[in-house]
């Protein structure tokens, strides 16, 4: 009784402070002449409209649907644009405007960081990981892992695993035909991206984790995580989940529990890699490029002597010049939090994508019979493709799967109205003016929202809601892509997604495989329902995606 008391005395406490220093900033930045700026303009939308105590009930009452409100007042707002101003919250400037994403994360990117008020809200899972790092730090895991991304070889590398990965994936489908029973995709293809970025990046075979780990364990702690990190950011007020995670109560308690079984997988497949290492490389198993992963590539510079470049595979790659300190960059917690990292990107972001595109496919089904015939016509033209007739493994050789333009834009739609990353946030450095004049103070949060922009009359007309793959494609049928700063699914700018390359290959291979071979539909009595949307640092469908697999009477592909 006594804590519950004081909690409250402290809560009371705070706010009155807070109230305080709320009035006097917004005195501030009302007040151009105090905040540095001759043309700022405070747009006065959304929450604005409600005093200042009503913006944090506003707040409360769409809190479990707050992504769709957010994008009903952007869509409202004639700059798509707002100003977001409530007690208990950072300012935050709301934008869906094109121009100002290209200010934000390419124009004057240097004065756009993630900050640390996002980086504290996600600091437990992900650390100092790539998607939570700036400066140096930042810029040393970049440097290092687009010598990854930008290699050749990769992209062969990544067809073989998504290959291998994929023949783990059909068998389920088949069995499902068989016997009828309804599977739940998004937890399938998320199964799926999880074993192939951990093949991809780090050399392992999560399969390699059987009697040291639950799959299903993981899966579920990643889960617990990301949702439970993405309802922190989403919180109405800051302190509350900053004093359950001080008391360690509720669920900053189950935050930390998922977050110690995702650190203890991480380290697990370091000290799998140190001891490869110490035993003079690779086990025999291994394939070359295994040595070759990101995971091995920061050993390596961690394990070199010289001060100035590290020479491995290949590769000099500038270390201290970055101004980073080797045994910040090279430590265990470091490397485990650059695995974390990109775990999430490469499995939830792919995963997601593909829920949502089955999904759409599913009421839209001449969309997937024109992707059949698409993967048909290039099949059959397979014979007539001398480098075709060799002995390959590979479903889809890459030149096919550049060729499939109107999967590429059936992917694209998709993305554009159920975009992975649903919104993204940086904090300004300093005073600005955005190019719609809305002016950013320093400290204030400027968050952009794919998800809206997606669903925006303004930037893709009247049928902006409607699934239309063929919007993405000229009169030859060729895919044209968009602007990044208009479909800013992989944000666009100086932190750009790394994995986008290996992403479409992923999303591709998989999508053309199945949809050759069956057709997946959900189960009759939930056919006219939208799923609902749930925002876990990645978008998810509450209650996962159930479906019915009817096997197709013929493929295309040669019997
Ligand atoms: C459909 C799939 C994907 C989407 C929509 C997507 C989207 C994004 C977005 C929006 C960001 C910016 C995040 C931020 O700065 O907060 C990002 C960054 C990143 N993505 Fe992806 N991503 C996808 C797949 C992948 C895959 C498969 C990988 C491979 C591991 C990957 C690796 C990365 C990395 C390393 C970054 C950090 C870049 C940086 O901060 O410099 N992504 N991605």
């Amino acid at each position: 009784m006594n804590l519950v008391l004081q909690l409250a005395m402290a809560l009371v406490s705070v706010f009155s402070v807070q109230l305080l220093f709320y009035k006097l900033r917004e005195f501030i930045t009302r007040h151009p002449s105090c905040s540095g700026s001759g043309k700022g303009v405070i747009l006065k939308y959304g929450p604005n409209r409600y005093p200042l105590v009503g913006s944090l009930f506003a707040f409360w009452k769409n809190r479990r649907r707050h992504i769709e409100w957010a994008a009903e007042m952007l869509a409202e707002s004639p700059t798509q644009t707002i100003v977001v101003e409530r007690l208990g919250g950072i300012r935050t400037v709301l934008t869906a405007n094109p121009e100002n994403l290209e200010h934000i994360l390419k124009t004057r990117f240097d004065n756009y960081p993630k900050g640390n008020p996002f980086t504290a809200i996600l600091h437990d899972l992900l650390g100092k990981g790539i998607f939570n790092a700036d400066g140096d730090t930042w810029k040393l895991q970049r440097k290092v892992a687009s010598y990854e991304f930008s290699s050749g070889s990769l992209r062969n590398f990544v067809l073989k695993v998504v290959e291998e990965v994929t023949d783990r994936l059909l068998p389920m489908l088949h069995n499902a035909s068989e016997t009828g029973r309804c599977l739940n995709l998004q937890d399938i293809l998320q199964r799926f991206a999880f074993d192939t970025i951990c093949k991809v990046a780090f050399g392992v075979d999560p399969a390699w984790l059987d009697g040291r780990f639950a799959e299903s364990e993981l899966a579920g702690a990643l889960d617990v995580a990301a949702k439970l990190s993405a309802g922190r950011s989403a919180a109405p007020i800051q302190l509350v989940w900053k004093m359950k995670r001080m008391l360690n109560i509720g669920s900053e308690k189950r935050l930390s529990e998922a977050v110690a079984v995702v650190h203890e997988f991480a380290m697990e497949v370091i000290r799998r890699r140190r001891s490869q290492i110490s035993n003079g490389g690779c086990t025999a198993s291994d394939s070359k490029w295994e040595q070759s992963d990101l995971l091995s590539r920061f050993m390596v510079l961690s394990s070199t002597n010289s001060n100035s470049t590290c020479k491995g595979h290949g590769h000099d790659m500038p270390t201290d010049a970055m101004g980073v300190e080797r045994e910040d960059c090279c430590s265990d917690e470091f490397l485990r939090d650059m695995i974390i990292s990109f775990i999430l990107a490469g499995r939830d972001t792919t995963s997601s994508a593909l829920t949502w595109f089955f999904w759409l496919l599913s009421s839209h089904p001449h969309v997937g019979e024109a992707i059949y015939k698409e993967i048909a016509h290039l099949i059959a033209a397979r014979s007539q493709d001398i480098d075709s007739s060799s002995s390959s493994p590979v479903l889809f050789s890459y030149k096919e799967m550049q060729n499939m333009h109107y999967l590429h834009a059936s992917i694209c739609e998709s993305m554009r109205l159920y975009p992975p990353v649903l919104l993204d946030s940086k904090h300004a450095l300093h005073n600005d003016v955005l190019p719609d004049g809305t002016f950013v103070g320093k400290g204030t949060r400027v968050t952009y929202h794919p998800y809206a922009m997606g669903r925006m009359n303004a930037i893709w007309g009247a049928d902006c809601l409607q699934f239309k793959p063929e919007r993405w494609v000229n009169k030859d049928g060729h895919f044209v892509p968009q602007s990044p700063f208009k479909f800013a699914v992989f944000q666009g700018g100086v932190r750009v997604c790394l994995g986008k390359e290996m992403a479409f290959i992923e999303m591709k291979f998989v999508a053309a495989t199945v949809i050759s071979m069956f057709r997946l539909q959900p189960p009759v009595d939930s056919r006219q329902r939208t799923p609902k949307l749930v925002h876990c640092l990645t978008a998810r469908m509450e209650g996962g995606f159930p479906v019915v697999v009817q096997r197709r009477t013929t493929t295309p592909f040669p019997t």
